[in-house]
């Protein structure tokens, strides 16, 4: 069984459809990369999937349990779906310690000394022990990044929606942040990350997944998909995309 599996998704906003009979199936372990051009609905896939965004037909199901049924609760819902933005939002006025535990403790009702236990373990793992107190503004925006990607590991999701989590950073702290997905897939995380680095999706992609006008045009490995891709407006974006010196 998928952990996460969308099937004929459907997304209008006033007059645009955004997501047009979308179907995407990502099973235990795997990490799918959303490619697409700005626009073609990725974000919104990872919204409505993470239940921040509603769904306007169609059905989302976590491990088999159908998540965009009205009578799910979606806070225990997102307690099993870690998402990560472009932009950190982490809080300026509150230590990092605090940043990961909040939503944990507050939204969630977890054990405050539990919470904290384990943010500290994961910001050992991934070399920002040392920042725990510190806030925000005094870390770089990849150290920034990296702790917001522990604030959704905190909860052990299922599954791991990463947004753009490198567009806003400076070239030089790119590396660190792709590091840090490249050892959560190691460990076995299943990871859904819209993406415009083709060379990480070719690198850490099980499967590269297409999207063109919010439907999926062409999924596959992403030797294939990016090294031989079979339909013209993959092979279109493409090029733009060797074009613009980042493929
Ligand atoms: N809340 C909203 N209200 C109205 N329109 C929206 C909203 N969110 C997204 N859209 C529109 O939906 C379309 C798809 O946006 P989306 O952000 O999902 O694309 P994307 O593929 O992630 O693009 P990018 O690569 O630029 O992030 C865009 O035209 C966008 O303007």
């Amino acid at each position: 069984m998928p952990v996460l599996s969308c099937a004929h998704l459907r997304k209008v906003f006033g007059t645009r459809v955004v997501l047009d009979d979308l179907n995407l199936d990502v099973e235990e372990h795997r990490v799918v990369a959303l490619i697409g051009a700005s626009g073609s609905g990725k974000s919104t896939l990872l919204r409505c999937a993470a239940l921040l965004t509603e769904v306007d037909d169609g059905t989302i199901h976590l491990d088999g349990e159908e998540i965009t049924d009205p009578r799910v609760d979606p806070d225990a819902v997102r307690r099993r779906i870690g998402m990560v933005f472009q932009a950190y939002n982490l809080f300026p006025h509150m230590s990092v310690l605090d940043n990961i535990t909040l939503a944990p403790v507050r939204v969630h009702r977890r054990a405050r000394d539990q919470a904290r236990a384990q943010a500290r373990e994961w910001l050992d793992r991934v070399g920002l022990a040392d920042q725990a107190d510190s806030y925000p503004d005094r870390l770089s925006g990849g150290q920034q990044q990296r702790v917001a990607i522990v604030r959704a590991l905190v909860n052990s999701p299922r599954l791991l929606l990463l947004d753009e989590v490198t567009s806003a950073l400076d070239p030089e702290l790119v590396g660190e942040v792709l590091t840090m997905i490249r050892d959560l897939k190691a460990e076995g995380m299943t990871m859904v990350l819209a993406t415009h680095e083709m060379g990480f999706a070719r690198e850490v992609a099980d499967e590269v997944v297409f999207l063109d006008a919010g439907r999926v045009l062409e999924a596959g490995p992403p030797q294939r998909v990016l090294g031989d891709p079979t339909e013209p407006r993959t092979r279109q974006f493409l090029s733009r995309i060797i074009e613009a010196g980042r493929l």
